[in-house]
């Protein structure tokens, strides 16, 4: 398929220092929102609007602990969206779908790797033509996801970022889901190399990984169920309703 013209914003929400991606084709003006974020689905619908683009899917990396997915809420101002989500999550979607899957957005296609070890469903997104990788939280800049809950397990997220991001050639850009200290984009290359975490051979890093003693997420108890129905809810008369 030949390479269309490529629309991309990184947006980001400084509460939780969470990253979402829009990601458009500028011939057929399909797009989609990686990681949206309940408290700036506005702010994101208003831009996808201004760009005349057509909001087809909301990707979710992986069931977040920390925010409330935004993709309930935007079907609100487009309905035809669909939810995606990894089928490993043990979430609802629209959309289950799993390791090397294709989700096109218009002539954009996107790779689906299943990057388990910080949650079970974390899912990165690949873009090809655009040697673009968005990583949630398995890989972040200089970094990586927590792997203390939600299934978490250092020895396989150690392993997914070898087998299937350190495996991207290494001029790909990597886009995280996260970052708490100002910075918005790195590389393969760049984390092959300066990573502290991933420049650890596996024992070593599982022993740093089990010494990390980070507080929990301040909304975790809240964020989980919602995220596991994709921030769907039932009203007390069965109805289904957003968050
Ligand atoms: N302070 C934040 C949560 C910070 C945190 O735990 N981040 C997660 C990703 S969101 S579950 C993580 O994996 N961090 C890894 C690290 O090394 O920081 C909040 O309260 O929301």
């Amino acid at each position: 398929m030949s390479k269309a013209k490529f629309i991309f914003r990184q947006l980001f929400e400084a509460e939780t220092g969470t990253y979402t991606y829009l990601l458009g084709c500028g011939v057929t003006r399909k797009a989609a929102l990686i990681d949206p974020v309940i408290t700036t689905v506005e702010r994101d619908a208003k831009l996808v609007k201004e760009l005349s683009l057509d909001l087809i899917y909301g990707l979710n990396t992986h069931a977040h602990a920390d925010h409330i997915t935004g993709t309930c809420r935007l079907k609100k101002h487009f309905p035809a969206m669909q939810s995606i989500i990894s089928k490993h999550a043990g979430a609802k979607a629209d959309l289950l779908i799993k390791h090397q899957d294709v989700i096109n957005i218009g002539n954009v296609a996107l790779e689906a790797r299943a990057t388990p070890g910080h949650t079970n469903g974390c899912t990165t997104y690949v873009a090809h033509d655009y040697r673009r990788a968005f990583t949630g939280d398995a890989l972040l800049i200089r970094g990586c996801g927590r792997t203390d809950f939600q299934g978490g397990s250092a020895h396989t997220l150690y392993n997914s970022i070898y087998e299937q991001i350190f495996s991207l050639p290494e001029d790909y850009q990597l886009f995280p889901g996260h970052d708490y200290h100002g910075r918005t984009v790195t590389s393969v290359e760049e984390e092959k190399r300066f990573n502290p975490r991933l420049t650890l051979k596996e024992a070593d890093f599982i022993e740093l990984m089990k010494n990390l003693n980070l507080p929990p997420p301040k909304y975790i108890d809240k964020a989980v169920p919602a995220n596991l129905r994709c921030g769907v809810y039932e009203t007390d008369d069965g109805a289904q309703a957003c968050m």
